[in-house]
């Protein structure tokens, strides 16, 4: 099995006092931020006792998008991931199967990523495109297939379909009232919308909440859940990243498999759905990103993107020198 309940790591209270130093926190953050790494260890300090225990299994890596692969930046159009990242994620691709999940529309996270060797599941796990033939697809109800650009049949699954003309309708209607409030916006992501507040003032956020408050309340069949600096409105169907994570296990084959890890890296609360389907399945990598204590279900921890940087070529590095294609 690969989940234990992790040890401290021996390096955990000078890594914490090193990051405070930098950047001259308060000594009660440096102590719960110490406390908090002693039950979330970092994933780069227990690297070597996480490989070893899945020795003999297939790890299954997946992959958040903002905060987690491209630092959180204001604009969220500008949300770019580093080249070096890029390399990182492709050379993991190349040993594991590894899927990106985000709550960015399909289209706009596939565009940042540019890799073809990864899967992409947008709008928080409620679209998700896989090649037809070599993976297993086995939900007929929500899938659909077209043919992309090079001629390959692909597989959509899309279990929020039907709820893409009032998504449109709400987009227009939260356009319209929120322009009073500067620097608000909205984002179309497909089959959920967010609503991003970064760069509003502070004395305005609240009118802001209670206008997208207003607004969705209209909507009976969709719901509202926080994320960094963002109101995320989605429709209340049972499909989170929790759901797509067994989605895409069950896709790529390894349904009835008890030799597999899943290891899914993620910053923000909907990652929290991922984490608990791995914590309730008992084996493999919740590993949360963030340098500030965060009640979260991740067993693990990484500071920040760098440090997914540094742990995914860690993971591809490892997995080379064992010698096995
Ligand atoms: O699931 P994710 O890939 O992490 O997407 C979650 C949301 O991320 C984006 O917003 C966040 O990142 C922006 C860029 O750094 C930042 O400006 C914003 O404040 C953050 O909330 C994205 O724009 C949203 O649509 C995603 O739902």
């Amino acid at each position: 099995m690969g989940i234990r309940s992790p040890s401290q790591p021996s390096d955990a209270d000078s890594i914490s006092k090193e990051i405070c130093h930098e950047n001259g926190e308060p000594a009660a953050i440096l102590d719960s931020y110490s406390a908090w790494l002693a039950k979330h260890p970092s994933a780069l300090d227990t690297f070597d006792r996480m490989v070893a225990a899945a020795k003999g299994k297939k790890i299954v890596v997946f992959l958040d998008y903002d905060g987690t692969l491209s630092p959180i930046v204001e604009d969220p159009d500008k949300a770019f991931m580093s080249d070096t990242m890029r390399m990182a994620v492709h050379e993991v691709a190349h040993f594991f199967p590894t899927a990106i999940v985000s709550g960015r529309c399909l289209d706009k996270v596939s565009r940042f990523v540019q890799l073809k060797n990864v899967v992409y599941a947008g709008s928080h796990g409620m679209d998700i495109s896989t090649p037809a033939g070599s993976l297993k697809q086995n939900n007929p109800k929500h899938e659909t297939r077209t043919v992309d650009e090079q001629g390959n049949e692909v597989v959509h699954f899309q279990p929020a379909q039907e709820f893409l003309p009032q998504i449109q309708e709400m987009i227009q209607v939260l356009e319209e009232k929120i322009k009073t409030i500067k620097g608000a916006t909205v984002e179309d992501n497909k089959f959920c919308i967010s609503v991003h507040f970064r760069r509003v003032d502070e004395d305005d956020i609240n009118t802001l909440q209670e206008m997208v408050n207003s607004i969705v309340e209209a909507y009976p069949n969709f719901r509202i859940s926080g994320g960094k600096k963002v109101m995320e409105i989605r429709p209340c169907i049972d499909w989170d990243k929790g759901r797509a994570l067994e989605y895409l296990l069950d896709t790529f084959g390894f349904n009835n498999a008890s030799d597999f890890l899943p290891l899914y890296i993620g910053d923000d609360k909907t990652d929290e759905d991922a984490f608990k389907v791995i914590r309730h399945m008992g084996r493999g990598y919740p590993i949360i990103v963030s340098s500030v204590p965060r009640e979260t279900k991740a067993l693990y921890s990484l500071r920040d993107p760098d440090e997914v940087m540094s742990f995914l070529r860690r993971l591809a590095r490892w997995k080379k020198s064992l010698g096995i294609p």
